[in-house]
């Protein structure tokens, strides 16, 4: 049943000051009464109150929250137990609300109601779903602009703007028998590369931000011993990985978290990279390379304290040929040591001494990190924003055609897609498959 009334924790699960059990559905302010045995709830005021169970026992002391429809998050009738954190509490009152006659609410399904009752459009609540996992300030801050509709509004705009040209030729159809006059054409056309520009220019902007929204991926490489896993210890500011003068110490990739600036970015150490003696130790080179695929910035680790030899000139190769995409930093290292190493056409980016002071190096990421922000403009944070602004660009090239042979008709049809398209972002006509997997993804409790 759809308007069944939901229950479900909606704070992190763990030891923590206060928890939240919210409440969703017709029942909700029954459900309410009977756990705290009251006869009445102000609506939206603060009310603290005794919470008991189907035994009438006493759960917890908490504040109940009332919100009366349609004014709350789902616009249903939302109640909110705010009770004692923890593991146990906030899972007995959910338990005595599932007694009462709640449902325990899917994953996304607040979120859901929210949408279908029309509170929020399809953006704006994947803008709140994002912002929860939000990997630095910067994309939080695009991510709340988008949570208060400005993604909904250039949708809006990028509409009216293609309606706004469909009218100028259907005027035309209706009661002209005679073909568009050529400046008409023209207009029309210099009106189409503008929009089509927009998209792509919103299109190139949401795809170089993708680190940014998602946390940034750095890998470390380099051949065996130059300092990889010291470096990582150095930025982590813990010994996690083992480092030894044995070249070959770090087998596997080793990945971890770490907050640099306002961005909370995955560093990956991985196995050095040389001909492999042995079945790991190439397997761990296969990782090694896997890692450099899925990185934003890759740090490549050179031993200055060594001459140069073959297998520093296939990590160059390398970067050639798996990073030409990426941010690079190539980096000296061990510039505490007499220095022997020399290779044609090297240039480095920093000089390091990795077990000492990497203050440059981290200054050096921040600036890449926050080079790939550009505030003001519009971004999309989805497979599925991205194929519907691709599936609108695309109709747009296809209109073009018909325009120059006067077929409006067939004009007309792929504007119309065009709208479709760009519509579907905000309000999806259909594809009840496509939102159950979208809200699927959100949080429990969400
Ligand atoms: N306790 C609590 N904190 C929370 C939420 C919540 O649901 N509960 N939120 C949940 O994500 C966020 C706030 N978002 C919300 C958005 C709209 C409404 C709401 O009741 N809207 C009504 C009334 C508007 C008004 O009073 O101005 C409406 O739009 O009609 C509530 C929360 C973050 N903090
Ligand atoms: N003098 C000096 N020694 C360093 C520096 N960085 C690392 N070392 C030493 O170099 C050796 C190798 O360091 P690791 O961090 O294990 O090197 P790695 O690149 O992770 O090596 P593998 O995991 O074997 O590929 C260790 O003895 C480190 O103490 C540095 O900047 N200066
Ligand atoms: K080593
Ligand atoms: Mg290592």
């Amino acid at each position: 049943m759809e308007n069944d009334t939901i229950a479900a924790v909606a704070t992190a699960n763990g030891i923590g000051s206060i928890a939240i059990i919210r409440l969703s559905g017709a029942e909700s302010f029954s459900i309410a009464k009977k756990l705290s045995k009251k006869e009445n709830f102000q609506n939206r005021y603060a009310t603290l109150t005794n919470i008991y169970n189907a035994d009438g026992e006493l759960i917890d002391e908490s504040i109940v929250i009332y919100f009366k429809g349609p004014h709350s998050f789902t616009a249903e009738d939302v109640v909110e137990i705010q009770c004692h954190g923890g593991y146990i509490v906030a899972q007995s009152i959910l338990k005595a609300a599932l007694d009462a006659g709640a449902r325990l609410a899917n994953a996304g399904e607040f979120s859901k109601r929210a949408f279908f009752n029309g509170r929020i459009d399809l953006s704006e609540a994947e803008a709140i779903s994002q912002l929860i996992e939000a990997k630095s300030e910067d994309a939080a801050k695009i991510l709340a602009a988008q949570m208060k509709g400005s993604l909904k509004e250039f949708i809006e705009q990028v509409r009216d703007e293609i309606i706004h040209i469909l009218a100028y030729s259907e005027v035309t159809i209706d009661y002209a028998e005679e073909d568009l006059p050529t400046d008409l054409v023209a207009q029309i056309r210099a009106k189409l590369d503008e929009l089509y520009k927009l998209l792509q220019k919103t299109l190139m902007a949401s795809q170089s931000r993708a680190g940014l929204m998602q946390g940034f991926r750095v890998a470390i490489i380099g051949k065996p011993n130059v300092g990889k896993s010291s470096l990582l210890n150095a930025l982590l500011n813990y010994n996690r990985a083992i480092v030894s003068d044995i070249a070959g110490t770090t087998r596997d990739t080793i990945e971890e978290q770490v907050k640099i600036g306002t961005h909370l970015i995955r560093i990956v150490d991985t196995a050095g990279i040389r001909e492999a003696d042995d079945e790991i130790e190439r397997i761990g080179i296969e990782r090694s390379l896997d890692a450099i695929k899925q990185s934003d910035i890759v740090i490549a680790l050179f031993d200055g304290s060594r001459e140069a030899d073959d297998e520093d000139s296939q990590i160059v190769e390398l970067l050639h040929a798996h990073a030409a995409d990426k941010e690079k930093i190539i980096i000296k290292n061990k510039v505490d040591l007499p220095q022997k190493f020399l290779l044609e056409g090297m240039d480095f980016d920093l000089e390091l001494n990795s077990k000492e002071d990497v203050s440059s190096l981290v200054a050096k990421l921040q600036a890449i990190m926050d080079s790939s922000n550009s505030s003001d403009e519009i971004m999309l944070i989805s497979e599925r924003q991205i194929s519907a602004v691709r599936e609108t660009m695309r109709n747009i090239e296809e209109a073009y055609e018909p325009l120059e042979s006067q077929e409006l008709e067939i004009f007309s049809f792929h504007l119309n897609e065009a709208v479709k398209a760009m519509a579907s972002i905000t309000r999806p006509f259909e594809n009840d498959e496509m939102l159950d997997k979208m809200f699927g993804s959100f949080c429990l409790g969400k």
